[in-house]
């Protein structure tokens, strides 16, 4: 038997869309696996109401079925689905990291980002890689042509989400096709500002990197009140608030001592406008750990 915890992660930091993610302190999915002739699911915890068992359907049953590893498999989730914080990332990376030990395949974690991709490909029709990448290797990841670059970091972050269902597959069809040529350049200047941030460890350029007008705005659209409760983020001190993922989460970058105010800013946001919503106070994190 293995058990492994898995983080939420946030994806695209709006200007690294399906390139960059982070690993978040909290919350979590454990995962726990033991040798079986088939395989078989078990869901419990945040939003396993909306969570198939049946292997064609669950992302792990793909990560099982790469990784020829059947397995009865036990899912605590601790990311609710279609939150935006890699709910389906955190069990895909779990589930691989455990089946990899369970059944000693031998393979890096590096190796394991695009079996753990498999279960993304089940959920959002692209084995994206943008949030297994982080869950897996924690901290901020590069995901590039199959390539992963991940790098350590110390960056306080706030993700808000609300009680709002935005699924990946969703907020995919509404991705803009096509892009103008100032809107391409302004992202590679915040992209680029954004990872040198991440290498600094700055709150600062990271938030200023966060900016990006192309596939953010469409999205946006999906969350409402995403305007009323960026302001209020940047007015209570955030250097950088975006759609985090697909959506419908917000994640905001500050300082660690204007984490705390950032939070209530985004709660008090959302309430006014009719939205519950609970705020996570967290950092970039690590990667999935064996308990
Ligand atoms: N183990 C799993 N954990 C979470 N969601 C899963 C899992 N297996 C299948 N799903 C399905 O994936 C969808 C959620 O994934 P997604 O839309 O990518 O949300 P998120 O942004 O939180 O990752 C839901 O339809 C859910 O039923
Ligand atoms: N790059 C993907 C990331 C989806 O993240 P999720 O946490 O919402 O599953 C996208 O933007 O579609």
């Amino acid at each position: 038997m293995r058990t492994v915890r898995a983080p939420a992660t946030s994806a695209n930091l709006g200007s690294g869309f399906d390139v960059f993610g982070v690993a978040l302190d909290r919350p979590a999915d454990v995962v726990r696996v033991e040798k079986a002739e088939k395989t078989t699911i078990e869901v419990t915890g945040a939003g396993s109401q909306y969570i198939p068992e049946d292997p064609e359907k669950n992302v792990v049953g793909a990560v099982a079925e790469a990784l020829d590893a059947p397995a009865h498999i036990r899912i605590d989730k601790g990311v609710r689905p279609s939150s935006g914080l890699g709910s389906s990332a955190a069990s895909s990376a779990a589930a691989a990291l455990a089946l990899n030990g369970l059944y000693d395949r031998g393979y890096s974690r590096q190796e394991l980002v695009p079996i753990a991709a498999e279960g993304e490909a089940v959920v959002s029709g692209e084995a994206h890689s943008d949030n297994v990448a982080p869950a897996l290797l924690g901290g901020f990841t590069v995901a590039r042509h199959g390539a992963v670059t991940p790098v350590e970091t110390d960056i306080p972050l706030v993700a808000c989400l609300p009680e709002i269902a935005v699924s990946t597959r969703d907020a995919r069809r509404v991705v803009p096709s096509r892009a103008d040529m100032d809107d391409v350049v302004h992202t590679v200047g915040s992209a680029a500002t954004l990872a040198v941030g991440m290498c600094r460890s700055d709150p600062e350029l990271v938030g200023a990197g966060m900016d990006e007008r192309i596939v953010t705005p469409a999205r946006a659209e999906l969350i409402t009140g995403y305007d009323d409760v960026r302001d209020a983020a940047l007015a209570a001190g955030a250097t950088g608030v975006t759609v985090s993922g697909a959506g419908p989460s917000l994640l905001a970058v500050c300082r660690g001592t204007d984490r705390a105010r950032v939070a209530s800013a985004m709660l008090d946001a959302f309430e006014d406008v009719g939205v519950d919503a609970r705020a996570y106070q967290t950092k970039v994190g690590a990667g999935a750990t064996f308990h």
